[in-house]
């Protein structure tokens, strides 16, 4: 039993040397910590982390794909296209293994859950799944009528806060100090805030509930509060940064167009947000292992990435159909979100005893919908940040106190499953995406033979034997989020492999990487040293919200209640 369990472990992780790569980074923390505090080495070990890593992967996630969502040969468009208009994929499509595919309800039952799991290996926040969701969807926008299209260029751009084509973009821009346009509310800023259109039955054109909508670049944002109260922040981080140029320009004498100050303001925030998803959102958050990656720009013009980094590496904003499955955690929603009534924001000090536990609390909740109806009124964003006394402050903090579900299949709601599980499966079989084996096998892993090798939880076992009829029928979406959690992490051996992979070789992909403009050269004295004072979402929440110096994190403390 002992020795059975322990060959499926490395047949799960991928091989022997996979397995004890991720043991040894899992463990001897002190060690690691210690390693990665030496001043000469740290960066040096971060580098070659970085080098090697995008080495082992850039075959498997070529920059310059040969697959894409319209045709399985190569074309002009998957190489840097500010006007992506697809994504691209790691394997060609499988007509005939998708014919044999099971029912698809009986398929997305998968993910159905009887009772909440909470994530417990990295005491996840809620918090961290709103982040993801308002990070990766500026990667991540698929046109809901032609599933092959996106609905706005997508890539590494902040294109979910600055839109990513010229018209969108230019319509968000106030043309004064490189501002975005805004409203004002009880003296507060937000985004532009407008009527939902109708149409001419005078329903709403667009699936928003309530009657106002923030006019941002992804407007699903604004029937899920917690998600616009993280775009509301950094939307605030862009104003401040325009006005603390503004300021810094006056004291010197220096003049700045409003075009020079919005470019300049762009490429803080979007290092601003590299930072603090490096820092804190992978490296507090997500990742078990102990060897910590850093933002670092200087890495493509190391010697060390000359030694042991993959080569040439084409700028390039392709983004793979296969990441945006897997970066679908809809696992970490419980069933209702907490909101607690009341902070004492006038008073850092009372914000700062807070404890981040939620039902030490008196609570609203945002409960989800019957699965056959939409979000109703009471989810409208607008409402929630501007009319209820400190509802972004109530949001965030409650969000930073309550448990994530586990990323785990059997762990979703029902509303999500029949609305947007559903809906992902049927997708992946419209896209016909191999199998979750043959992905394996894509990356080096080995295959799985027995559905134990994926799992050894009894209910997602015996879930996955009724609804596939072996174990190479297993679809990559439910596949990889079958896996165990090994050795402590958020995600199973092969999607942490293979997530880091895609994550990696995106962001470094980006023409962020190609230039050198981190400088005060490009971006000034001040904007450098803005550009490097964030880190963590708390010093967002502490410089852009009335938090103060509450507890915000993306997990919460080990000993709050399961
Ligand atoms: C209350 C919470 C949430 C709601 C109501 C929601 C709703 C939706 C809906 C309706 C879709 C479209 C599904 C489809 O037609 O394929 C979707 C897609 C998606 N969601 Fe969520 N979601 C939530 C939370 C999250 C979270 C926490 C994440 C974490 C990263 C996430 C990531 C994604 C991704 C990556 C997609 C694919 C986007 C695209 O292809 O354009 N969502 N979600």
């Amino acid at each position: 039993m002992v020795f059975n369990n322990f060959r499926n472990l490395i047949t799960r992780c991928g091989g022997l040397g996979n397995t004890f790569s991720m043991w040894l980074r899992a463990n001897f923390k002190p060690f690691w910590a210690a390693l990665q505090n030496i001043p000469v080495i740290k960066d040096v070990l971060n580098q070659f982390y970085l080098s090697a890593l995008l080495k082992k992967f850039i075959k498997s996630v070529p920059r310059l794909p040969n697959h894409n969502l319209r045709n399985d040969f190569p074309s002009l468009y998957t190489v840097y296209d500010e006007s992506r208009t697809t994504y691209s994929r790691l394997l060609p499509r499988q007509p005939e293994y998708t014919e044999g595919l099971p029912d698809l309800d009986l398929a997305s039952s998968c993910f159905l859950r009887e009772n909440f799991v909470p994530e417990t290996n990295r005491n996840l926040s809620l918090l961290i799944g709103f982040y993801a969701q308002w990070f990766s969807h500026q990667f991540f926008n698929t046109n809901p009528e032609d599933h092959t299209k996106v609905n706005q260029p997508v890539g590494i751009n902040l294109g979910q806060l600055y839109g990513s084509t010229a018209e969108r973009m230019k319509s968000l821009r106030s043309g004064k100090l490189g501002l975005l346009k805004s409203s004002v509310r009880n003296g507060l800023e937000f985004p532009p805030i407008i009527p939902i259109p109708k149409d001419e039955s005078g329903q709403n054109k667009i699936p928003i509930p309530g009657d106002e909508m923030f006019d941002i670049p992804f407007p699903m944002a604004n029937s899920i509060p917690c998600f616009a109260a993280v775009h509301v922040i950094f939307f605030r981080r862009h104003q401040y940064v325009c006005r603390e140029l503004a300021k810094w320009a006056s004291a010197n004498g220096k003049t700045m167009s409003d075009e020079e100050m919005y470019q300049k303001a762009k490429i803080i925030v979007a290092i601003n947000v590299l930072r603090l998803t490096m820092h804190d959102y992978v490296a507090e958050g997500l990742q078990s292992s102990h060897v910590k990656i850093k933002f670092d720009h200087k890495v493509k013009k190391s010697l060390i990435w000359k030694f042991f980094g993959p080569g040439t590496y084409h700028p390039s904003n392709a983004i793979q159909t296969e990441f945006n499955f897997l970066y679908r955690w809809h696992q970490f929603i419980p069933e209702e979100i907490k909101v607690v009534k009341d902070l004492p924001v006038s008073n850092n000090q009372d914000m700062k005893a807070l404890v981040p536990d939620i039902d030490k609390y008196d609570n609203d909740s945002l409960t989800f919908p019957d699965p056959d109806s939409w979000f109703g009124e009471d989810w409208n964003a607008v409402k929630w940040l501007t009319e209820k006394e400190n509802g972004l402050e109530r949001l965030i903090f409650s969000a930073a106190s309550q448990r994530a579900g586990k990323l785990t299949l059997l762990n979703t709601n029902k509303w999500l499953v029949k609305n947007v599980i559903k809906p992902g499966m049927k997708k992946c079989r419209e896209y016909e995406l191999a199998s979750y084996n043959d992905y394996r096998e894509h990356f080096g892993f080995r295959r799985v033979k027995k559905f134990e090798q994926i799992t050894t939880d009894a209910a997602i076992l015996a879930k996955l034997k009724q609804v596939y009829k072996d174990v190479d029928q297993v679809e990559y979406y439910p596949g990889i989020f079958a896996e165990n959690k090994d050795f402590g992490g958020v995600h199973g051996p092969f999607l942490a492999a293979i997530g880091v992979g895609m994550t990696y070789c995106g962001i470094f992909a980006s023409r962020l990487f190609e230039t050198d403009i981190f400088n005060e050269k490009t971006l000034t004295s001040k904007g450098v040293e803005l550009a490097n004072e964030i880190n963590y979402i708390r010093d967002m929440t502490r410089m852009h919200t009335n938090l103060g110096e509450a507890k915000v994190h993306f997990t919460v403390p080990k000993n709050n209640p399961v």
